[in-house]
């Protein structure tokens, strides 16, 4: 029987930079996956909604400058938008089998399942490991309600090569918001049905109520406090039952995505056999991502319980668990996390939105605003800009900053920077930044 100094079960974003640490440190590593190689950001995820989103954004600039420096018509071709994603992500697998094999590491494929703490086994093959690491990620939740095997998942978005005419997500969230955006300007008549009485719930509230109003103004029918209840298939189409207000109503629609969360992928792997204990948020770990139950597992990336799934969390969680095992003890210390979804426009946030900061106890300036009349927004005709900055009236730090605007995924970086390295809100202002830019509007926050 095979037996390695790590076994990592996983090669997304997480278990593939695990192998690379491991092996770069003279470690013997096997690695597994049950799908190709490569995981979910690069294949079926973040890059490909990315390059999928550069035509929505091409389109939206031209739409928007039309009379004012452009001219005739401009459509997606959504065929040429999937093949564009599609030749990127088809290098993936090999790409990344290639660069393990040059680490050294050997590669398994297939599912299997823990036989004690130091057996894994899959098809015919056992193998034994000092230590496992899972980096399996997550998969959507499967919705329990009648008609679920009708429903799309965001894999399948990545598959769609004709576009038909109307199109609901079930789930108001990252996935669903992004996807409806997209679609929405390739010319598909979407509904969102979203149970929360907000779209993109961790979001500050104040700015994603802009969202929904740019995303009726596209033509998105959002329907809020509206909770999923039914599937059924009506000929061609399928009708969607949701409870709003305890009465069940009804939509049609030609496809229908379950955008209704994302659970980790762990039911398979049969951890209790290895007496690791999990959660509802993943495999129970502490701040050096080892199991809390048993130390020679360790888990990082989205399948973490400390896991707020997102790409460069799933790459610090997995080099300090590299780190623990291949150096000895490095400890997780809490970072504030940006975050943004990728609509257009881009809905951002860090740290605290107002109601958790009134939460604290702690005093803080609020200080907000619409900003679509600024010069920013004005230049490129783009509609949308507000933001809303909480300061702690104490210390003078930025307790949340939350912007929703087209470059508020990269403005929310500046934040970042300054929240965690320590900077005041008043030292951020009286930085200098280059002129017209977007970091250059903090100055007026
Ligand atoms: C549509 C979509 C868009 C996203 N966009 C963004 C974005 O813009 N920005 C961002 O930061 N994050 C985004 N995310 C989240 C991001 O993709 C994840 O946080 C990240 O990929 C997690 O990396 P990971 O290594 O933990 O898991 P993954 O990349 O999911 O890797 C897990 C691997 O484990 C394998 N696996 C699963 N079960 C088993 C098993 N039983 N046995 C063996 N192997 C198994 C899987 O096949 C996979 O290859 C997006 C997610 C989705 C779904
Ligand atoms: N841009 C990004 O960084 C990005 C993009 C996509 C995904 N992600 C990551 O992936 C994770 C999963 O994203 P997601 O969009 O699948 O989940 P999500 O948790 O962001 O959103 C799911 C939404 O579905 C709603 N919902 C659940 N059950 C429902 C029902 N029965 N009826 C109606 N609505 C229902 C929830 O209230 C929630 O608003 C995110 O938490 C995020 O961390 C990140």
């Amino acid at each position: 029987m095979k037996h390695y100094d790590v076994f990592i079960l996983g090669t997304g974003t997480a278990g593939k930079l695990v192998a690379n640490r491991c092996a770069d440190a003279g470690l013997t590593v096997g690695i597994i996956d049950n799908r190709e190689y490569g995981g979910t950001c690069s294949q079926r995820g973040c890059d490909p909604k990315k390059l999928m989103l550069a035509s929505s954004e091409a389109l939206e600039a031209a739409r928007n400058m039309k009379g004012d420096g452009i001219t005739g018509d401009i459509a997606i071709n959504w065929i040429d938008v999937y093949n564009y994603a599609r030749r990127y992500a088809q290098d993936i697998p090999d790409n990344t089998e290639e660069f393990l094999k040059e680490l050294g590491v050997d590669r398994h494929h297939g599912e299997g399942y823990f036989v004690d703490e130091k057996t894994f086994r899959y098809g015919d093959t056992s193998l034994t490991a000092d230590k496992f690491v899972i980096a399996t990620g997550m998969k959507p939740l499967e919705l329990k309600i009648p008609g679920a095997e009708h429903l799309l998942t965001s894999d399948d978005f990545f598959n769609l090569k004709d576009l038909p005419e109307k199109v609901l997500f079930i789930g108001g969230g990252y996935v669903g918001m992004e996807f409806s955006h997209m679609l929405a300007r390739a010319g598909v008549k979407v509904t969102v049905v979203e149970q929360g009485e907000q779209l993109l719930p961790p979001f500050e509230k104040y700015t994603v109520d802009f969202l929904k109003e740019c995303s009726e103004e596209l033509g998105i029918d959002i329907l809020l406090n509206s909770q999923a209840a039914a599937v059924e298939k009506d000929g061609d189409r399928f009708i969607v039952k949701y409870s709003k207000d305890g009465i069940l109503h009804q939509v049609t629609s030609d496809l229908i995505f379950n955008t209704a969360g994302r659970v980790p992928s762990i039911k398979q792997l049969q951890l209790e056999n290895a007496g690791v204990v999990t959660d509802r948020s993943g495999i129970v770990v502490n701040e050096y991502f080892q199991s809390t139950s048993n130390e020679r597992f360790y888990a990082c990336g989205d399948v973490s319980s400390k896991n707020v799934p997102l790409t460069p969390l799933s790459g610090l969680e997995a080099n300090i668990a590299a780190k623990n095992i291949t150096e000895g003890k490095h400890a997780f210390i809490p970072v504030d996390i940006p975050s943004v979804a990728f609509t257009i426009p881009q809905v951002a946030g860090i740290g605290l939105t107002e109601k958790q900061a009134k939460a604290t106890g702690k005093k803080f300036k609020v200080f907000f605003q619409n900003a679509s009349g600024w010069f920013n927004t004005r230049r490129i005709k783009a509609g949308c800009y507000a933001y809303k900055v909480i300061v702690d009236e104490e210390t003078r730090m930025v307790l949340g900053a939350h912007i929703i605007s087209h470059e508020a995924g990269e403005t929310i970086n500046i934040f970042s920077v300054a929240m965690n390295h320590d900077i005041t809100f008043q030292y951020l202002q009286q930085t200098i930044f280059t002129y017209p830019s977007w970091a250059n509007d903090i100055k007026s926050f």
